[in-house]
């Protein structure tokens, strides 16, 4: 392998023809041929379930491909499949949407893991500091190498993540940099910097392949767009030559999307009682929290990142402990110190972390949909399945869960976008649901499906569900709530309502 990689021809690229994957019978890839070029970035786009892991797992050396496909490195033959050895030493290097970092590890610590500079047989702390030093200022970031990786802000660990992985056994630079999702929930400056990096390691000639589901974000921080449809590249072109937002989601979705965001058809009644009303909630860098959200009603919670609204499901469900507080579900006082208590009393929460807390991974789609409703397939002390199989076939189409028709799929082997239509299915079709809190409920979900769960929001409002949505896309907030409310260092700050909630952007976040 190190021979082959010294007859390379510098500036050839990544060129991948005839790719092909398929799982037991269902072909995922097909004839994929794309050429990833040096110091370019492209975007990757593609909707749920498009191939697009697929492929980056195929050149990770984690899925083998299909017989009759090629991998060329700078102009030299990469023998197929690839393993995650022969993946890395060929300068291919992944960072994925959780970043993989150890939080409380320093920046040196999460950036030599498994390979610390050593001189006379002990760790070499100073050189490893100094390396990562000039390492994130080539990338644009300058942090203390000694600081725990928790401490820094969203956009600076994905700066770490990628210095991690481009620089990985002393390379000056890899050849493929893939970066899958990385910008969800990142505010508008800390993608910015994300992109600044972005763009700093391509200048060191690494091509780089940016996965996203924003639209916004493919048309200012690519050169290149690739667009894979049911396995198949359907679009390859400059970013220069598309015309905007909407071309793109016609080659994702083949078909045109005339609106990303439903009409809502509905309002909160003024007047009526809240549904949901915590007063003071305290805890876990959140001081003095309160809120009200009455029948039909959607709120939004936000800010930039580190400003508590994240934590605020968790001290509401009880995941996390509060140290004073109070939950009330239609006027009774909930103890919000169980989650099991707290989901009884009508409250349904979709955490962010779906792989650890959402859903059961290695349990089927029909597992996952039915786990939170059993009861209303009883009959006689009987589950009625048959009752419960066209709900869950229901659920399916509704909300385009792909591949359709297969309920007894472990979720595990869905795309990430369907695996989080599965999970917001599973609490729109729940039962008894009064308050509905959903942190960051659209993330890796593509524009079409985004779509669909938004309008399944508005619709379970319109049904007088009280709804509080925490999220990172103030676009999505404006469209939907009557009420946006900003927190900053753990208190709430601003509420815009009506019209202001229209005009929310990234700059109301700062100037909380
Ligand atoms: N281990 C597996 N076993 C069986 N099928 C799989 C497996 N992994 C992925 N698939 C299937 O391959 C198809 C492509 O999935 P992939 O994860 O590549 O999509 P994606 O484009 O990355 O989607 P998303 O945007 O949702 O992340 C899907 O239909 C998925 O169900």
């Amino acid at each position: 392998m190190t021979q082959r990689l010294d007859e390379r021809r510098p500036g050839g690229g990544i060129v991948l023809t005839n790719i092909s994957k398929t799982f037991v019978t269902n072909t995922v890839l097909h004839d994929v041929s794309l050429t990833f070029r040096p110091g370019t970035v492209t975007g990757v786009l593609g909707e749920n379930g498009a191939g697009k892991s697929t492929l980056f797992k195929v050149l990770a050396g984690i899925h083998e491909p299909d017989a009759g496909g090629r991998l060329e490195v700078d102009g030299v033959e990469a023998p197929l499949p690839l393993t995650p050895t022969s993946s890395a030493e060929l300068g291919f290097a992944f960072v994925h949407q959780d970043l993989g970092l150890a939080g409380s590890l320093s920046v040196t610590e999460n950036v030599f893991v498994g390979a610390m500079l050593r001189k006379h047989g002990l760790i070499d702390w100073k050189a490893q500091a100094a390396k990562v030093r000039e390492l994130l200022g080539r990338l644009g970031v300058d942090v203390d190498p000694s600081t725990p990786v928790q401490e820094l802000t969203q956009s600076e660990k994905a700066v770490v993540a990628i210095a991690r992985a481009i620089y990985a056994r002393g390379r000056a630079s890899s050849a493929l940099l893939v970066l899958d999702e990385p910008t969800a929930n990142l505010t508008g400056a800390e993608r910015d910097r994300l992109f600044d990096a972005m763009r700093a390691a391509a200048a060191t000639g690494t091509a780089i392949a940016f996965c996203t589901h924003r639209l916004d974000e493919v048309l200012t921080a690519t050169e290149q767009v690739i667009v894979l449809r049911d396995g198949r590249v359907v679009m390859d072109a400059p970013t220069s030559s598309i015309s905007g937002e909407k071309e793109l989601a016609r080659h994702i979705l083949g078909r045109d999307l005339d609106t990303y965001f439903p009409e809502r058809t509905s309002r909160a009644v003024d007047g009526a009682a809240p549904i949901l009303r915590v007063e003071d909630l305290t805890g876990a860098g959140v001081e003095g929290f309160s809120l009200e959200i009455r029948p039909g009603e959607i709120v939004g919670l936000t800010g930039l990142a580190g400003a508590g609204h994240d934590t605020v499901p968790d001290l509401i469900l009880g995941a996390v402990p509060a140290r004073r507080g109070t939950v009330k579900v239609d006027g009774r006082t909930i103890r919000a110190s169980s989650p099991t208590t707290t989901t009884t009393a009508g409250i349904a929460v979709l955490p962010a972390d779906r792989k650890r807390r959402s859903g059961i991974m290695s349990a089927s789609i029909a597992e996952n949909l039915t786990l939170a409703s059993l009861r209303r397939f009883a009959r006689r002390g009987l589950i009625d399945h048959r009752a419960e199989r066209s709900s869950v076939v229901a659920a399916m189409e509704h909300f385009d869960v792909r591949p359709l028709g297969d309920p007894d799929r472990a979720l595990q082997t869905l795309s990430g976008g369907n695996q989080q239509k599965v999970l917001i299915a599973k609490w729109a079709s729940r039962d008894g649901v009064k308050c509905l809190i959903l942190h960051e409920p659209t993330q890796g979900v593509d524009v079409g499906a985004k779509r669909t769960i938004l309008e399944h929001v508005a619709r379970m409002a319109a049904d007088g569900v009280a709804i509080l949505i925490v999220s990172s896309e103030h676009e999505e907030l404006s469209h939907l709530c009557d009420r946006v409310l900003i927190m900053r260092g753990g208190e709430l700050r601003r509420e815009m309502r009506g019209s202001g909630a229209k005009q929310i952007t990234e700059q109301c976040y700062v100037a909380a």
